[in-house]
């Protein structure tokens, strides 16, 4: 669409109206997404901002009951043309005065030419790494919008991978899009969108890598980039990426309901037009919205999750691990504690696929924090209340479920050049698994099925091989100016804010 005709609806004075003018980029064949992150930005900025302590504001309330009510939240004071279009302009004038035009065309002329679209890729993403604020701020909320870079020079992580590939589209640089992970972001390009390039940092205290391919050994053995399976954006896709990003947050533990309502809308626009398919992450983002506030007429926020999972199963060979801690957390918050040790077990099966690496810090801490605090704390509520939950320390299904969670970490540690489980992890195991009576653990089976051959040699072929991956890495490190496999790498976690949404701004 021309910017003539991302013009048509405004000026925005509802959630509802956003929701439509959404609906019109996405009905083009290039949704701008750098409008669309300024519009969006801009919005999250004007309910979040400056809100802590303000009750909530007459206009806002909480159980809004269906869409008609959602669609009807007002924008104050109402987002106008001139001042989106000014936006739009200044950050397409900051791409175009730093981009070299040697390096634009040398691209833009022969876009077959892998080192030339590489080059320019490299060249954005120094152009929005320097003009980024100096000061330190990296871990702050809603640092992911072009409207924050325009306005104070910041963005997070994500932010600067997302702002790469919105340049790449207004410079009509083809093929250029994002590739997310569960705690990672970089791009891939060329014709086959075979090539990669890291453009953002990931962590804390390493030097980047902007401009070079992402690590063949990193890429095929540890979670951060998902062994392969990450999820590789079109243009849709990026639109969904920017508003599962939207973060509602006023402050710790109240969120926006203007800002949840319209993130929520426009995950469901997306979702009714097939965007979310192959997004597990952006589907347990809608599925925690909805199990705050659930939508007349669609699936309940259980389905969604269950969703999130198929498509982790059916597209993404099971290798994302978020599909099972988003599921098990609602069966957690419900209290249906057999259902959570069951999908913190699957967790723990998709985890035993990767070596561990000091880049994979956050999975660690998300699993860290199921063994010692919320396995415990279910184990606890059950013993402290064996009449309502009876099924867990009396039924071998529970136990066995633990074993397969304490199984799956070891496996990841298998194999890896960095331990995972310590001292830390005893105690509350011990604690745990001594809760469950002699009678239960011996009802606890154990299937030798005829497969358990084939699994048992598939198991062996994936323990040779990350052994295989542990004698090279440590030959190599030994070999005279040995390679030493570089685990320096900027964290890019983002801490996802399930906190339940309630009344603010
Ligand atoms: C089950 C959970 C503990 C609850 N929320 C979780 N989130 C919520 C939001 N979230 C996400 N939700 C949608 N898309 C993305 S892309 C992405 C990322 F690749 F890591 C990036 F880009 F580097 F930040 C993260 C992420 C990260 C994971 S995991």
């Amino acid at each position: 669409m021309n910017r003539q005709g991302a013009r048509d609806g405004f000026p925005l004075r509802t959630v509802g109206q956003v929701r439509q003018w959404v609906e019109a980029q996405l009905a083009t064949p290039e949704p701008d997404l750098a409008l669309l992150s300024i519009v969006v930005g801009q919005l999250e900025h004007q309910w979040t901002a400056g809100k802590v302590g303000s009750g909530p504001a007459a206009e806002s309330t909480v159980g809004l009951g269906g869409a008609g009510a959602a669609s009807g939240l007002t924008i104050e004071p109402p987002l106008t043309w001139p001042l989106i279009e000014a936006s739009v302009a200044k950050f397409e004038s900051i791409i175009r005065s730093y981009c070299d035009s040697l390096v634009l065309s040398a691209a833009l002329s022969a876009p077959e030419n892998v080192s030339a679209i590489r080059a320019l890729i490299k060249h954005v993403a120094d152009i929005i790494w320097n003009t980024l604020s100096k000061s330190h701020y990296k871990d702050r909320p809603h640092l992911q919008s072009i409207y924050s870079y325009l306005t104070g020079n910041k963005l997070d992580c994500f932010g600067v991978a997302f702002a790469v590939v919105a340049s790449c589209q207004l410079l009509e640089v083809p093929h250029v899009h994002l590739a997310l992970s569960e705690d990672h972001a970089w791009v891939v390009f060329g014709a086959e969108g075979t090539e990669t390039a890291e453009v953002t940092w990931h962590g804390k205290g390493n030097e980047d890598k902007r401009g070079q391919p992402v690590d063949i050994h990193k890429a095929k053995t540890s979670w951060l980039y998902l062994a392969g399976q990450p999820v590789v954006c079109d243009r849709h896709m990026e639109v969904a990426a920017l508003v599962s990003s939207i973060n509602p947050a006023v402050s710790a533990n109240v969120d926006s309901v203007e800002c949840g309502v319209l993130q929520q809308e426009l995950l469901w626009l997306l979702y009714d037009h097939g965007h979310l398919s192959k997004y597990p992450m952006a589907l347990g983002n809608l599925a925690d919205l909805e199990e705050i506030e659930s939508s007349l007429g669609r699936p309940s926020c259980q389905q969604i999750f269950d969703q999130a999972i198929r498509v982790n199963r059916d597209v993404y060979a099971n290798h994302h691990v978020y599909p099972y801690t988003y599921q098990a957390g609602y069966h957690y918050r419900l209290k249906q504690y057999k259902a959570a040790l069951k999908s913190w077990a699957n967790a723990a099966e998709v985890i035993k696929r990767y070596c561990y690496s000091k880049d994979d810090e956050e999975i660690y801490k998300e699993f860290l924090e199921i063994a010692n605090e919320l396995i415990p704390h279910t184990v606890k509520a059950a013993s402290l209340n064996p009449q309502a939950y009876s099924e867990v320390l009396q039924d071998p299904e529970c136990f066995a479920s633990i074993l397969q969670f304490y199984d799956g970490i070891c496996c990841w540690e298998e194999g890896s050049p960095t331990p995972v489980l310590h001292i830390g992890w005893a105690k509350p195991m011990v604690s745990t698994c001594s809760k469950f009576e002699a009678e239960v653990r011996a009802r606890v089976e154990i299937p030798k099925e005829a497969s358990e051959d084939k699994e048992d040699e598939e198991e062996e072929e994936e323990a040779e091989g990350k052994l295989n991956i542990q004698r090279a890495h440590e030959h190599r490190a030994s070999a005279p100016g040995g390679f030493l496999l570089n685990n320096n790498y900027f964290k890019c976690g983002r801490n996802p804010s399930s906190s339940p949404r309630s009344s603010s701004s």
